[in-house]
C-alpha cells in the first residue's frame, strides 16, 4: 500500500530541488513600544532557478522585510518567528551558523538594499571596498576581481576607474544604486535580490540598468528577485509576479497572465492605478484608501476588507487563503468569480 503523505514529501522535495530558494512559513515581527508589528505572516514564496520575480506592493507592506526574512539578516527590533528557506533544495538559510550564513550572502545571494545609497562605508574608497570583500570572502586573485569590478561598472555606464578611486559622497544617488548592482554581482553570486535598486534612476538610466539586468540575468542565468513600487517596472522585467499587500501574498503567478487577467481586487487597483499599463493617461485611478494599521488590524476576516469594491458581509469573518485559480495562477480572494 502506497503512502500518500510520503509521495507528497518526495515531490514537494523534488519540487524545492528545482528552487533557487523555497521559503515556507516566513512570520517577521518588529518589536516597538506600542506594541508587535507582524510585518511578514506566513508567507511561502518560491524562486525558480534562472528566473526573474517582481515583488510589488504598497509602501510599508513587508516587501524588504520579507527579502531580509529570506537572507536571515533581519535585525533588531525585527525578529524572524518561524519559517524556513531552503538554498537549492538544501541548507535552510534559519538554520545555518552565522558564519555559514555570512559566506553565503555576497557568494552565493547577492543583494542591493534599498538603503545601498547609505550602505557603502564613507572612508573607504569604492576599490578599496570591493578588495575588502574580496578578502572577507576569500577570494585569491584580487586582481581579477578588480577587473571583473570595472568590466560591470562599464557596463553599467559608469567611468570605471574614476568609479573605483571616489568615496561615496563624490558619486550621485543614482551612480551609487549602480555601483549597488556591481556589488551585488561581482563575487558570481547566482541569486540577487534587488530592492527598489533603480528608483533613483532617471527613467532613461533605469531603463538601460533594467536592460543590462536582463542581459547578465540570461548570461548568467542568474536567478533574481525584485523588489519594486513599480508595477510598470515589473511588467517589464520579471516574469513571475508576487503581490504582497499587508504583510502577506495576495496574489501570484506568471506576470504576464497576472496582469493581462488579474483576479485580486487589489491587484486590479494596482493595475488601474498605472497610466502606462492601462494604456491611457485620463483613464488612471488611484488606488483609495490606505492598507491597514497593524497594531489595529483584526485578525479573521480579509485583509482587503476596507477598501474592496466587491466585498460582501463574509468578507469581514473570515480570511481567504492564497488557493490556485489555474495553472500556477494562486489568488487569496473568496470573490476571485465576480464581477466588477
Ligand atoms: N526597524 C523597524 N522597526 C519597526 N518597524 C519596522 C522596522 N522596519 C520595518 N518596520 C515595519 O514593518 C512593516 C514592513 O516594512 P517594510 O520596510 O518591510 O515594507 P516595504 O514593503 O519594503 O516598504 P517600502 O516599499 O516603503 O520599503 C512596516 O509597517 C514598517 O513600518
Amino acid at each position: 500500500m502506497s503512502d500518500t503523505s510520503t509521495v507528497n514529501t518526495e515531490s514537494t522535495f523534488k519540487e524545492q530541488q528545482k528552487m533557487a530558494i523555497s521559503a515556507r512559513n516566513i512570520n517577521v515581527v518588529y518589536a516597538t513600544p506600542t506594541g508587535d508589528i507582524p510585518a511578514v505572516r506566513n508567507v511561502d514564496i518560491d524562486l525558480p532557478r534562472g528566473s526573474i520575480t517582481g515583488i510589488i506592493g504598497e509602501s510599508g507592506s513587508g516587501k524588504s522585510t520579507l527579502i531580509m526574512a529570506i537572507m536571515n539578516a533581519v535585525t533588531k527590533p525585527g525578529k524572524i518567528t518561524s519559517g524556513s528557506v531552503l538554498l537549492n533544495g538544501e541548507n535552510d538559510m534559519l538554520q545555518l551558523s552565522s558564519e555559514k550564513q555570512r559566506k553565503i550572502r555576497g557568494k552565493e545571494i547577492g543583494f542591493v538594499f534599498q538603503a545601498a545609497q547609505n550602505s557603502l562605508n564613507p572612508l573607504r574608497r569604492i576599490g578599496q571596498q570591493i578588495l575588502d570583500l574580496g578578502r572577507a570572502h576569500e577570494v585569491h586573485d584580487l586582481r581579477a576581481l578588480i577587473k571583473y569590478a570595472k568590466e560591470l561598472l562599464i557596463r553599467l555606464g559608469l567611468d570605471a576607474d574614476r568609479v573605483l578611486a571616489s568615496f561615496q559622497h563624490e558619486l550621485s544617488g543614482g551612480m551609487r544604486q549602480r555601483v549597488g548592482i556591481m556589488f551585488s554581482l561581482v563575487l558570481n553570486a547566482n541569486i540577487v535580490f534587488l530592492d527598489e535598486s533603480t528608483t533613483a534612476l532617471d527613467m532613461l538610466s533605469q531603463a538601460s540598468v533594467l536592460e543590462i539586468i536582463r542581459e547578465l540575468q540570461k548570461e548568467k542565468n542568474l536567478t533574481i528577485a525584485f523588489v519594486s513600487h513599480d508595477i510598470g517596472v515589473i511588467a517589464d522585467l520579471s516574469e513571475r509576479i508576487e503581490i504582497f499587500y499587508a504583510g502577506e501574498i495576495v496574489e501570484e503567478g506568471k506576470t504576464s497572465e497576472v496582469l493581462a487577467s488579474p483576479k485580486h481586487p487589489y491587484t486590479k487597483g494596482l493595475i488601474k492605478a498605472i497610466p502606462k499599463i492601462s494604456g491611457d493617461i485620463d483613464a488612471a485611478e488611484p488606488l483609495k484608501g490606505s492598507s491597514p494599521d497593524y497594531r489595529t488590524f483584526k485578525q479573521e476576516g480579509c485583509l482587503f476588507y476596507d477598501r474592496c469594491p466587491i466585498r460582501t458581509d463574509s468578507c469581514r469573518d473570515s480570511r481567504p487563503e492564497l488557493n490556485i485559480t489555474s495553472g500556477y495562477h494562486k489568488v487569496a480572494c473568496f470573490r476571485v468569480d465576480a464581477n466588477d
